[in-house]
């Protein structure tokens, strides 16, 4: 038997046994048909050599013939003498079928297991033919009938048992008929002799003896068989325990084997989650936009086999482009690409630990681009139905931001305020007021206080919930602007700001942060949406700021020296995110329809672009206490020496004005009050801290105030004192000179008598102004230097002068002191 060498060692095992098993009992068999006369076998054959050797039948039937002499009546015998070869082939054939069915007809009456013909051919087995052996050579040892010699049996006997076994196959067979026939006679003979006497009844009785003994053979024999079955099936047992047992080993081995693969996967995985951070952390430092792509599901109803996305992988997406028959592909890479099928819970955590750096003072900006319909809205805010599965990434980012300030609540205290803003026909509007409509806001390059757009509502909130309120607010100030102007929701760029100022409450620093949420217009064709009349305008203006941004990225991509931010609301609006050190997220949407191919390559391209942009590294805006005590402390210096710098205008202006109308500087000391000699300035030179600062500050206040007859006009230190005080203040008061300075220059251009040489003076640095031909201008110059309120100051030498509506403010309180006081200041 061909031993399957891909088979597993225990089948092996298995196989090997009943292989060595088959053998012992095929030579066991051969050794007895040798003892039983078939000289011409060997003891010990091989398969092949056993069934050439009984494949004649030759050998069966004589070793039958020996137990039961006549069993087989007629054995053919070799064809000797024959010499054509078809001849032989044919005898061959014939014995082959005659002995062979002789033999198993006769065992078979014997009750014995018998065995197919083909089984002794050279594609059959010799277990069949092994186990009928085996079993004859049981029934003459259970018998224990010494093998009969030809012709010493009696043939009436064994006849008469042969036809009451009485087989179909027997039946069914010519040969047997014959043999029937002739034990036929033999039954109509002895029944014919039992009749006749008592010898033929004891022998009859004896034959029923024999048949019993026969059956007691058999029963013996299938008992043996039956013991020998027992065995084979514990040899079984013992095997299928052995193999269940290494099964159990194996699936061990496999289970450990595959935690090892499921370790190594998960470790696979964590390195490229650990890849993927790393990449992002140096996109960080080298300050790329980061771009995530997410492309919208179908509409239900939609057939999803035209298709235009490809494949989707991490952070790669493949559009299909074929068109006309022409197969192509695009691949785009952006930082992370998310399927139709990505939940808004995947796309949020995706981003949470940017938004959550806004808490450490960092500035974010996230904005979401795509063509009209494509999901942006879903993405930064959800479907109209908001539940907590299908909240976008607004909502998602302010519950963070309060869990988070929650949880740090021990360690910082937070203030968050937000500003809701739309940009609608290129006009600024504050959503979260009432009059959102008719106001038209402007929008700051360098903001103050974070503050991009200072003059819309700022609101203080406590709670997402408070935040959900303002944001309810803000789209119903949409929705009003859409039933007067026809659905323009996603007609205008909407921004969510959340502005936030952490203080460490252990060291007292400060970090401001503030996070942009921008719902864009949608880009869309105009000629594709056949927009007419508004429509046509805002589609118009949104794709104007659409390019205009795109030139913004295309200027930063070149880094060029030019960023031509200003060239529209929006761009001006994300002027601190693309060009500052914000950390910024594009999200970019596509729509999977085929008719969307033109509008999706053209928005891929663009946020490809948009993901080449280095912004330099983010930084966060952080003051420890000691920089802000300093940084406060150098704007009040400033803006000190800013008021007294003011004084020095004034006074030189008044100089000037003077002159013009004739009058001689002695005309001063009846306007002009020299400042109380103060060393405050020089002490503030010195001063470390904000109090001390402050002090100086009141005593100046104190002192004007003590000075002045109007003290409620003037009370304030110079840095409070703004329009109204000073229009307040009427020409009377200011005296001629003075009313003529507070005119605009356009109304001073008009008078040319009145301005020619403050213009001029106004206009030249001092030194310039030194050198100057001009005695006039000379004069003044000279005069300059004796200015007691520069002395008082006591500050830098200013070179350039401010221009007249600068000094304004500190002209009048200057004036107002001087003309109260009476002295003179020389
Ligand atoms: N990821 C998504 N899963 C399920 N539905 C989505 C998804 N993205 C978008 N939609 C649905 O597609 C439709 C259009 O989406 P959405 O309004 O967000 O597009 P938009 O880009 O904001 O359009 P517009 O520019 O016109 O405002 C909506 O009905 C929305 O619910």
């Amino acid at each position: 038997m061909d031993v399957d060498h891909a088979l597993k060692p225990r089948e092996i095992d298995l196989v090997t046994i009943r292989v060595e098993k088959a053998t012992a009992r095929r030579h066991e068999a051969a050794t007895w048909l040798k003892n039983m006369g078939a000289n011409e076998l060997t003891e010990t054959p091989s398969e092949e050599e056993f069934k050439s050797f009984l494949k004649s039948g030759i050998i069966l039937c004589n070793v039958l013939n020996k137990i039961y002499p006549g069993a087989v009546s007629q054995v053919v015998e070799d064809p000797a003498g024959s010499t054509a070869p078809e001849e032989v082939a044919a005898l061959c054939a014939y014995q082959h079928f005659e002995n062979l069915r002789n033999f198993l007809v006769a065992v078979q009456d014997l009750g014995l297991p018998t065995f197919e013909p083909s089984d002794l051919q050279q594609e059959g087995t010799s277990l069949g033919v092994v186990n009928c052996i085996l079993a004859l050579k049981s029934y003459i040892e259970v018998k224990k009938l010494p093998p009969k010699i030809h012709g010493q049996s009696t043939p009436s006997v064994q006849g008469r048992y042969i036809m009451r076994k009485n087989s179909g196959l027997f039946r069914s067979s010519s040969v047997r008929n014959s043999i029937l026939e002739k034990n036929n006679m033999n039954v109509d003979y002895s029944t014919k002799s039992l009749e006749m006497s008592d010898k033929d009844k004891q022998h009859s009785f004896s034959s029923k003896i024999e048949g019993l003994n026969i059956k007691c053979a058999s029963f013996e024999w299938q008992k043996g068989q039956i013991q020998d079955l027992k065995h084979g099936l514990q040899d079984l047992r013992n095997c299928m325990e052995n193999i269940g047992r290494q099964q159990i080993e194996e699936i061990a081995g496999l289970g450990k084997d595959l935690h090892e693969v499921a370790k190594a996967a998960l470790g696979y995985q964590k390195v490229m989650e650990e890849n993927r951070k790393l990449y992002n952390q140096v996109m960080d430092l080298k300050g790329n936009i980061r771009v995530y792509c997410r492309v919208r599901p179908f509409f239900p109803g939609q057939s999803r086999e035209l298709s235009t996305i490809g494949l989707i992988e991490e952070g790669k997406i493949t559009i299909v482009t074929s068109r006309n028959g022409k197969e192509g592909f695009r691949t785009f890479n952006f930082n992370k690409v998310f399927s139709p099928s990505a939940t808004q819970e995947e796309v949020f955590s995706d981003m949470r630990p940017l938004i959550r750096s806004v808490l450490d003072g960092y500035n974010i900006c996230i904005f979401a681009y795509g063509q009209t319909g494509s999901g942006k809205t879903h993405t930064m805010s959800g479907p109209n139905e908001i539940t907590e599965t299908s909240m976008g990434v607004n909502y998602r980012a302010l519950n963070d931001l309060f869990y988070i300030v929650e949880n740090r609540r021990q360690n910082f205290s937070y203030e968050i305020s937000v500003q809701m803003i739309e940009i609608y026909n290129e006009q600024v509007r504050d959503l979260l007021s009432k009059n959102a409509l008719n106001q038209k806001l402007e929008i700051r390059s360098n903001p103050q206080n974070g503050l991009a757009v200072p003059d819309a509502s700022v609101i203080t909130v406590q709670s997402t919930s408070d935040v959900i309120e303002l944001m309810k607010l803000g789209q119903t100030n949409r929705a009003v602007g859409a039933t007067a102007m026809n659905d323009r929701s996603s007609r205008s760029h909407s921004c969510l700001t959340i502005h936030i100022k952490g203080r460490e409450l252990a060291s007292g620093t400060i970090l401001r942060g503030c996070m942009h949420l921008i719902d864009l217009a949608g880009s869309e064709r105009v000629e594709k949406s056949e927009a007419r009349g508004d429509r046509l305008k805002e589609a118009q203006h949104i794709n104007k700021s659409l390019s205009a941004l795109g030139d913004v990225i295309s200027s930063l991509a070149q880094r060029s020296s030019h960023v031509p931010y200003r060239n529209s609301k929006l761009t001006q609006l994300l002027q601190g995110s693309l060009g500052g050190q914000a950390k910024t997220l594009m999200f970019v949407h596509v729509s999977p329809e085929v008719d969307a191919l033109g509008e999706t390559l053209s928005t891929l391209n663009f946020a490809e672009r948009v993901s080449s942009v280095e912004l330099g590294a983010a930084r966060a805006n952080k003051e420890s206490t000691e920089v802000k005590g300093l940084r406060e402390e150098v704007a009040h210096l400033k803006e000190e020496l800013a008021g007294k710098n003011k004084e020095n205008e004034m006074l030189r202006n008044m100089i000037a004005s003077f002159r013009v109308y004739g009058a001689g500087p002695n005309a001063l000391s009846s306007h002009v009050t020299p400042q109380p000699k103060s060393t405050k300035i020089t002490e503030a030179k010195g001063r470390k801290s904000l109090p001390s600062l402050k002090k100086s500050n009141s005593y100046t206040e104190d002192k004007l105030s003590t000075d002045s007859d109007s003290s409620s006009t003037w009370r304030g230190s110079s840095n409070s004192f703004n329009n109204n005080n000073y229009n307040a203040l009427n020409d009377q008061e200011l005296g001629p000179g003075l009313a003529a300075l507070e005119k605009q220059p356009s109304d001073l251009s008009s008078d040319n008598s009145r301005h020619t040489i403050p213009k001029m003076v106004m206009n030249k640095p001092r030194e310039k102004l030194e050198r100057s031909s001009d005695p006039r201008v000379s004069k003044i110059s000279r005069n300059h230097d004796m200015l007691p309120s520069q002395k008082f100051a006591n500050g830098p030498k200013q070179t350039v002068v401010p221009s007249r509506r600068q000094v304004t403010p500190s002209l009048a309180m200057g004036v107002k002191a001087s003309a109260t006081n009476g002295k003179s200041w020389k």
